[in-house]
């Protein structure tokens, strides 16, 4: 299971979090979120990064020339799209070669054949929990509402995520679950993470998921 942690800003955090290895570190670039990074990551954030480790952001409904723009500025590797994009804007970031992550807000009623026009035009869905703010709700939706999706898109898992959550979501058993997306459950503060809780949480999960397990001295 793939590990995605979101919401990062500081230098200091970012080299701690890198240590730990997660596959996605995913940056904000929404200017009314508490987690925004601005139009820059600090450059010296950008350069700890290693390749192994994919630079994700996060937009929504950004105009396209800007999203562009931001994500090559940023050396970002893929761009999550939060808000309500088409998927036509998403068609035509895949044909610039640019992997997508488009994101769907979950509620009781939500209806996964919404998905269906964007199956092909990115390349994983995530679920989110649907509330007042875009993201970053830190609510968990109904997950045994996962069981309605039957697509072909794999998805992260997301909303509320926390560090008491790594053992019950190494146990989903759902064909599509490609990984974890983590934010607010691990904040001390907007945008500061709690090294520890995440080190204790991509442990048990990758201790649950032989074959994955990692970390950043495998690669020096
Ligand atoms: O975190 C934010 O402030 C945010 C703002 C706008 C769009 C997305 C945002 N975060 C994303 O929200 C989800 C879930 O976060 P949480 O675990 O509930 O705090 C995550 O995908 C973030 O990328």
């Amino acid at each position: 299971m793939k590990i995605k942690v979101c919401g990062m800003r500081e230098t200091e955090n970012i080299r701690q979090l890198v240590e730990l290895g997660p596959d996605y570190i995913g940056f904000i670039f929404y200017p009314t979120s508490k987690r925004y990074v601005g139009e820059q990551i600090a450059p010296e954030a950008v350069d700890l990064v290693p390749t192994f480790i994919q630079k994700v952001g996060v937009f929504v409904d950004e105009p396209f020339e800007s999203l562009l723009e931001q994500f090559r500025n940023n050396k970002l590797e893929l761009v999550q799209l939060h808000g309500n994009e088409l998927p036509e804007y998403s068609a035509r970031l895949k044909q610039l070669g640019i992997p997508v992550i488009k994101v769907f807000s979950v509620g009781n009623d939500f209806d996964f054949t919404k998905t269906a026009p964007y199956t092909g035009n990115c390349d994983f869905f995530l679920f989110d929990t649907k509330g007042e703010l875009l993201g970053g709700t830190g609510r968990k939706f109904n997950w045994e509402l996962l069981d309605a999706y039957t697509g072909e898109t794999p998805f992260f898992l997301s909303g509320g995520i926390g560090p008491t959550d790594a053992e019950i979501i190494s146990n989903l058993q759902h064909p599509r679950l490609y990984g974890v997306d983590v934010n607010s459950g691990f904040e001390t503060e907007p945008a500061l993470k709690n090294i520890e809780a995440l080190k204790r949480f991509i442990a048990t999960i990758r201790q649950n998921n032989t074959g994955t397990k990692r970390s950043y001295s495998d690669y020096l």
